[in-house]
């Protein structure tokens, strides 16, 4: 970015924050504690602190000392349930707020980087200045340049952010990319969990000079945890916090301030050390002398800063959060959420174009396997013989098992992975569950429709089905179809209730043998026990292939002598078995939906 571009961008900003509420955070008497079946383990005891506007707040450790859970609890994440007990105040100057309020002044970036790997870094912002800005389409652009010169992001803003399958940026790019999806709301309170981790010293040096220019400037209030800084990073902190064990050994301004305490306590920085790496020399567990010097760095934090840190959070800034009244937290409406998220899928379905492809291809030559084996079966004027229903019930059977299979199986392996980007998007506000939902279900369902459908045209003339009127062969391509949808309902539904595709892979079968062996095929729908039968009206294969049957065995002229559809006793007329099947998958649709509902709670 040129130093004039960048001059001005700071200019406006200036501009800007001298208009903005300053917001300071204030915790008192954080006690936190989780619960597991053999003990309660006290993870954060009773402590205070302030976390003032316009500064840049750190907060340093040893590992497992409690930060990231402080982190958490200012920013809502965690709330008193039976196996995690928290008490104690929360403030946003001076006033509790809740995890509603919290999205509408501040923003959490998290330790991971979760974004969507076909995504470049500007179809990513854009994707967040739609649904949580104002304004036309040309501001909303500007908007996302804007992000992108701040963040210096201009050089990769057009390449993938990349992951498994596709090459994409840099880890610093990554980590400024999260930050700038924060960023576009313009929060007043920035929270980071670690973002310097993983990095080279210089970047992770331009990521906290940004943090700390933009508290500087616009009167943010930024608190973050961070490790091993190195000397530069260091002395750009304006006030520091040093955690063990769940409680503070210093709290108060950074730079040479920390070190004159520590000296003044019997602990001197040597002369040419970097003053985080003493600290961590002094604080971490895994030093037997530390461990016993603990109790003493407490006491000396009681008598000589714990007063010091009551009357900062006395001073606090007290006037009421403006944001609550004005209602200027844009929040889209759901048929814009929606679209905007069907969209997202669209470009995300056309940058794997291999793998559409893949499933069409794949469709079509299974297909024409299947007409090779069953080719030109018997119809009812060419004296069929009882195997020759067999043969063809097979094939419908068939038919049924991989319209279902092709839609499940991308589904569960991709929506895991999809889930951990919904939670992070819909904590911080920018669609609700019921618009995600429908927006990616929609484009979802286009592959589902698509291979069946293929799959129907290559299976019907090769095999010679029942060609009495265009109306059959429509309908056999409709009821796959359908039966491709209610393979993509069941991959939702595990790819909700599980959060690793393996897992969700490995299990699906428990659910899919079931009720594919209550499809009416391997066994005669009137011979199950009655106990266990009923698991036949859960299993769309029953519906579909009760569909398909009934289509492909009623003749206009002369019919099969052995009536096909007695001998497998179905019950239901094909028009009714596509209702039903519709209606199966709606079920096991509105399941998946409750269950991304119940896990969105969850992470609250
Ligand atoms: N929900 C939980 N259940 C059980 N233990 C937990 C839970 N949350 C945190 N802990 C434990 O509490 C301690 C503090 O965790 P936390 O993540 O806050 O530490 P941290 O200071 O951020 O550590 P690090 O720097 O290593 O990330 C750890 O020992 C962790 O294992």
């Amino acid at each position: 970015m040129s130093d004039n571009t960048s001059n001005n961008t700071q200019k406006v900003y200036a501009e800007k924050a001298n208009q903005r509420q300053k917001i300071d955070i204030v915790f008192k008497n954080i006690d936190y504690s989780v619960k597991n079946k053999k003990q309660t383990r006290q993870i954060l005891k009773g402590i205070n602190g302030i976390c003032k506007n316009s500064q840049l707040n750190a907060i340093l450790g040893s590992s497992g000392a409690g930060k990231t859970s402080l982190l958490n609890i200012l920013c809502k994440r965690i709330q008193n349930k039976t196996d995690q007990i928290l008490s104690g105040e929360v403030l946003a100057n001076n006033s509790p707020y809740t995890s509603n309020q919290f999205t509408q002044f501040a923003s959490y970036v998290m330790q991971d980087d979760i974004l969507l790997e076909a995504l470049t870094v500007k179809e990513c912002l854009q994707f967040a200045v739609n649904l949580k800005t104002v304004g036309n389409q040309l501001q909303k652009a500007q908007k996302v340049e804007e992000i992108i010169k701040i963040l210096k992001l201009e050089r990769c803003q057009n390449t993938f952010i990349g992951g498994n399958f596709i090459k994409g940026i840099s880890g610093g790019e990554r980590k400024r990319t999260s930050i700038g999806y924060e960023l576009i709301s313009d929060p007043q309170c920035l929270f980071l969990d670690e973002p310097t981790s993983g990095l080279d010293s210089f970047t992770a040096y331009c990521i906290v000079d940004f943090l700390r220019k933009y508290a500087h400037n616009q009167n943010k209030t930024v608190l973050f945890t961070i490790h091993q800084p190195s000397s530069d990073i260091w002395n750009m902190f304006d006030n520091v916090m040093l955690m063990i064990d769940g409680q503070f050994i210093y709290q108060g301004p950074g730079g040479m301030n920390v070190l004159s305490y520590f000296q003044s306590i019997g602990f001197k920085c040597p002369l040419y050390s970097n003053p985080a790496d003493f600290l961590m020399s002094i604080m971490t567990s895994e030093r037997e002398i530390n461990v016993k010097n603990y109790d003493f760095y407490f006491l000396q934090y009681n008598q000589n800063l714990k007063a010091i840190v009551e009357a900062d959070i006395k001073n606090s800034v007290e006037e009421e959060i403006q944001v609550y009244s004005n209602q200027t937290n844009f929040r889209a409406n759901s048929y814009y959420q929606a679209a905007q998220v069907a969209l997202r899928q669209v470009k995300i379905l056309k940058r794997n174009p291999i793998l559409f492809a893949a499933r069409v291809i794949q469709s079509v030559v299974i297909s024409f396997f299947i007409g090779l084996v069953y080719w030109q079966t018997p119809g009812p004027t060419e004296h069929p013989t009882q195997r020759d229903i067999d043969s063809k019930n097979g094939l419908l059977y068939f038919q049924v098992i991989g319209a279902f299979m092709m839609a499940l199986k991308p589904c569960i392996l991709t929506f895991p992975s999809e889930r951990a980007v919904f939670l992070r998007e819909e904590n911080s506000k920018l669609y609700t569950v019921g618009p995600y939902f429908i927006g990616k279900y929609i484009i979802d369902i286009l592959p589902c429709i698509i291979s069946p459908a293929l799959s129907s045209i290559v299976v019907y003339w090769m095999v010679g089905l029942n060609t009495d009127n265009a109306g059959k062969v429509l309908f056999f391509i409709f009821a796959s179809s359908l039966q491709g949808l209610s393979g993509l309902a069941l991959g939702y539904l595990g790819g909700c209730a599980f959060k690793n595709a393996h897992i969700a892979v490995a299990i699906s079968p428990a659910i899919t043998v079931p009720t594919m062996l209550f499809g009416g095929y391997y066994k005669n729908t009137g011979d199950y026990a009655s106990w266990i039968g009923w698991i036949s009206y859960l299993s769309p294969f029953k519906y579909s292939f009760s569909a398909l049957a009934q289509n492909e065995y009623s003749y206009e002229g002369q019919n099969y002598p052995q009536d096909p559809i007695k001998q497998l006793n179905f019950d239901l007329d094909k028009w009714q078995n596509i209702g039903c099947l519709i209606g199966l998958s709606l079920g096991y649709s509105l399941i998946a939906y409750f269950l991304l509902s119940v896990l969105k709670k969850k992470l609250q």
